[in-house]
């Protein structure tokens, strides 16, 4: 048997894996270290969203207008690195990983998203970068099992009871900015509302996807849970 043949019997399948659920579910923290576990590539498909929303609010375009955002859309050039141990995004060449997690941004994002052009052009890349990961990915979002894969190998639905999200989200923020418990579970309720309510492509749990409710767990609970699905889908 030559290298080549050796290779692919012992290297495991490519999978393909999207990861959805509301905010503060656990999404990106599990995404990344199942994919840095497993050798995969990896998506954050809320930066992509995130990097968008940050170009128009930088060029003066109003958030709050769909035709504004859609004859915007196809403007800046966004791209996404899929390292897990150091997931990177650029807009228009430059580094836009710290000014897209800024509160303006996440406070416009959910508006932004909505409008149909945004949804169509995003939904391109991640189909396009999916496709170019041979190893396999975990892409995580809010439709990835709806709408961009929805041929995944393996679909995941996280979810968490408001006051465990709205807990962990208050953790991370404490020490950088005075936002209390209500105030952040507001804020996470608000936007959930919006990407559940939005008309195209909406925050939905696709029929055929496995929810993990991860109120009760630990992350390395979630990650080795998530890391089991995809093994048993791979010797399956
Ligand atoms: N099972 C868990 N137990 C405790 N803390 C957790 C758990 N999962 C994630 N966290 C923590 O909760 C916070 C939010 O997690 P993460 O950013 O991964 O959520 P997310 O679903 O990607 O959120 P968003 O959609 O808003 O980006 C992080 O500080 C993370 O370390
Ligand atoms: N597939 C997706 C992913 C994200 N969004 C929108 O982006 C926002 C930010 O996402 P984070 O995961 O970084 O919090 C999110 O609230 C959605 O509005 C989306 O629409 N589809």
């Amino acid at each position: 048997m030559d290298n080549a043949a050796t290779a692919a019997r012992t290297a495991p399948a490519a999978v393909v894996v999207g990861i959805d659920g509301p905010s503060g579910t656990g999404k990106s923290s599990t995404s990344r270290a199942v994919a840095a576990k497993l050798g995969l590539r990896y998506l954050d498909t809320g930066a992509q969203y995130r990097a968008i929303t940050w170009w128009m609010l930088a060029n003066g375009i109003d958030v709050d207008d769909p035709a504004a955002v859609a004859a915007a859309a196809g403007k800046p050039d966004i791209v996404s690195g899929t390292d897990p141990a150091a997931p990177a995004i650029t807009v228009d060449g430059a580094d836009a990983s710290g000014p897209i997690r800024t509160r303006e941004v996440t406070a416009a994002v959910s508006a932004v998203s909505a409008v149909p052009a945004v949804r169509t052009r995003l939904t391109g890349l991640q189909r396009s970068i999916a496709a170019a990961a041979p190893v396999g990915i975990v892409v995580e979002g809010r439709d990835i099992g709806t709408t961009v894969l929805p041929d995944a190998d393996l679909k995941i639905f996280l979810t968490a009871s408001p006051e465990a999200r709205a807990a962990r989200r208050s953790g991370e923020l404490k020490g950088k900015e005075a936002v209390g418990l209500a105030a952040t579970a507001a804020a996470l309720a608000k936007r959930d509302a919006a990407d559940s309510g939005r008309s195209t492509s909406p925050l939905a749990k696709a029929a055929d996807a496995v929810e993990v409710d991860t109120t009760e767990l630990t992350l390395e609970q979630v990650i080795e849970c998530v890391v089991t699905l995809i093994e048993e889908k791979r010797g399956a």
